[in-house]
């Protein structure tokens, strides 16, 4: 079984304080920064863009995980590539031609991966999935950390896995939103690979030991 990925959300960071949050994700036993860009028109939040991506990257010893939640994001594929993205993903429910904009991801040189909203059916991936690094599920309503994880992910999950396994795939399936020492053992076992964290991580007295305990109970 391969390990199971943390990312910790840079969207509960202390803003004020980055470098000092980049170095202790780079410290942790997490795998990737989780990035959240918000354009404000495809969820109602605005959150940042890429000169606090370039900042992040000129200090972060892992990779960068960006994801975008803004509109028609192949407008900003190669701007994303140029500040540091290892691995973009974008929304199903953002771009037009989903093909082209994965091609577009892989040729600035980076890992291509989907977004599905809570409510979007994994059944529309079928045909995309074999391009895709990663799929994304969202288990909350994008725009805002510190939600509550919907139950409804657990079934997706599954659905996925098996559509995964069944056209003989490596993608990973990442979750975002709600993700706590309380669901991350389930969401393993329904098939997820990666998680993304932000409240739970940062909110926490000792993030580093928090990381330290998701990754053991993923891997448990
Ligand atoms: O994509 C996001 C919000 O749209 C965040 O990554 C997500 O909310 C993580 O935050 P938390 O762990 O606090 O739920």
């Amino acid at each position: 079984m391969n390990s199971k990925l943390i990312a910790p959300s840079m969207l509960a960071a202390d803003f004020g304080n980055m470098q000092r949050d980049v170095e202790m994700v780079n410290n942790s036993d997490a795998d990737w920064f989780h990035i959240d860009v918000m354009d404000g028109h495809f969820v109602p939040n605005i959150s940042y863009g890429m000169p606090v991506i370039q900042a992040i990257k000129k200090h972060a010893t892992k990779p960068l995980d960006v994801h975008l939640m803004i509109e028609k994001p192949e407008r900003y594929i190669e701007e994303f590539a140029k500040v540091g993205a290892d691995i973009i993903t974008v929304h199903y429910e953002s771009t037009v031609h989903l093909h082209r904009t994965l091609s577009q991801i892989e040729d600035a040189g980076c890992k291509a991966g989907v977004v599905l909203n809570l409510t979007t059916p994994v059944s529309v991936l079928e045909d995309i999935l074999p391009k895709c690094y990663m799929v994304l599920l969202m288990s909350i309503n994008p725009g805002f950390g510190g939600q509550k994880f919907e139950e409804m992910t657990y079934n997706k999950i599954k659905k996925l896995r098996r559509m995964i396994d069944e056209q003989g795939l490596n993608t990973l399936i990442e979750i975002d939103g709600g993700v706590t020492d309380k669901n991350i053992k389930q969401l393993v076992e329904a098939g997820a690979d990666a998680f993304v964290a932000g409240s739970h991580v940062f909110k926490s007295k000792n993030p580093t030991q928090t990381i330290k305990e998701l990754k053991q109970l993923a891997n448990s």
